[in-house]
């Protein structure tokens, strides 16, 4: 169907039905075109989204699936009409690999908003060749998305930037919590939620993680400079709470109950969905007319605001804390993430444990 010319072959790591075990796999991409840089992948963050489409639990998932969103490397080649990189530069790339480039959202730079939006995997490019993520050697992309990483930033710290960060920093601007001394809820101090304080903390705001696990406060509070903590089972925590926040971001993975947290909020509070749970949670509608309250869900940035993410990053010296792991790990790793075991971010080590399959 394509030509030698037309594509370059490539490897990586591949769930081929909903057990979600990941094993080595071949493939091609396109071969880079005037517009593309291709991307030699040096780190690669584990999202909980990963693990989700792996499984299939979000029922969208096409096998094979090379999962992963959250990537860095060094570009090593560019098309000619590309002026944004130089080979030999270090690049990042996150959910977003495609989109019409023309539409209301692309125009305005809420690429993630695009109704022609190609995810960078389980998508389909137009030409009819699969998307697939960067538990892999090399990815090409438009360069329209991705991002310059700075250099001196960590590379394997930055890599959950991408997603998690893009993630968490997105909402926080749009929806104008990021406001000095504003204060911010974080529920769930996994991947996104430890981003999520960083960033807040960054902007100058109070910041209470909400949190099923007791035994993060110390973490929470002492490393990742939470102002405060809270046990979201603890009855007497909550209601000394109420009505004190203006805004939550909910990170959650799993089913849970949003009345607490709609109970938590100011009047006027906001509470951003980022995380995606399964089951889905119901909306308490009541309490959020009496209260003027909205609950409202995100996405990753748009392109220019994933770049001014990475750029206030490095300024502000943000990265994830992560665990590195060899590529074979990542079923280990999948199992782990499962049971929250892991703080707060696995990322994978591609370029020093990645080899062409047998
Ligand atoms: N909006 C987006 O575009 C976007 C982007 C990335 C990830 N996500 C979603 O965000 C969620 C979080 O992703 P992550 O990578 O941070 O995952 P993670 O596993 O690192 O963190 C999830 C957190 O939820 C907590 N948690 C799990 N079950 C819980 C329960 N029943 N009650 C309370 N807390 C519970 C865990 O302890 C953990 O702290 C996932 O659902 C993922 O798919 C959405
Ligand atoms: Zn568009």
């Amino acid at each position: 169907m394509y030509s030698a010319e037309q594509t370059v072959d490539a490897y990586g790591w591949a769930a081929t039905d909903s057990s979600g075990i990941l094993s080595p796999f071949r493939f091609i991409r396109r071969a880079n075109g005037y517009n593309d840089i291709t991307i030699k992948i040096l780190y690669c963050g584990i999202c909980h989204t990963d693990l989700h489409l792996a499984k299939d639990e979000l029922g969208m998932t096409t096998y094979p699936l090379v999962p992963g969103h959250e990537i860095v490397g060094q570009v090593t080649k560019v098309g000619r009409n590309v002026s944004k990189f130089r080979v030999g530069d270090k690049a990042g790339a996150g959910p977003i690999v495609d989109s019409c480039g023309k539409c209301e959202n692309c125009n305005e730079d809420q690429e993630s908003y695009c109704s022609k939006l190609k995810w960078i995997f389980n998508g389909q490019f137009e030409d009819g060749l699969r998307s697939y993520g960067g538990y892999s050697d090399k990815l090409v992309i438009h360069e329209r998305y991705a991002v310059l990483i700075p250099d001196k930033f960590p590379l394997d710290g930055a890599a959950p930037l991408l997603g998690a960060g893009s993630t968490v920093y997105s909402p926080m601007r749009y929806f104008g919590l990021a406001e000095p001394g504003k204060h911010i809820g974080v529920v769930g101090l996994g991947g996104l939620g430890h981003l999520a304080v960083k960033f807040a903390k960054a902007f100058g705001m109070k910041v209470t993680v909400i949190s099923t696990s007791p035994s993060k406060r110390n973490d929470a509070v002492e490393q990742l400079g939470a102002d405060a903590f809270l046990v979201s089972q603890d009855q007497e925590q909550l209601q000394a709470a109420m009505g004190t926040m203006d805004s939550i971001m909910d990170t959650v993975s799993a089913f849970h109950s949003l009345l607490p947290l709609v109970d938590l909020l100011k009047t006027n509070g906001k509470l951003i969905m980022v995380g995606a749970p399964v089951p889905p949670p119901e909306l308490p509608i009541l309490p959020l007319l009496s209260g003027r309250k909205l609950i409202a869900g995100s996405s990753c940035g748009g392109m220019k605001e994933t770049q001014e993410m990475i750029d206030f990053a490095a300024k502000h010296n943000i990265t994830a804390d992560i665990e590195v792991v060899p590529i074979d790990y990542v079923n280990t790793a999948y199992e782990r993430l499962a049971k929250n075991d892991v703080k707060y971010r696995f990322v994978i080590d591609v370029a020093n444990t990645l080899y062409p399959p047998l």
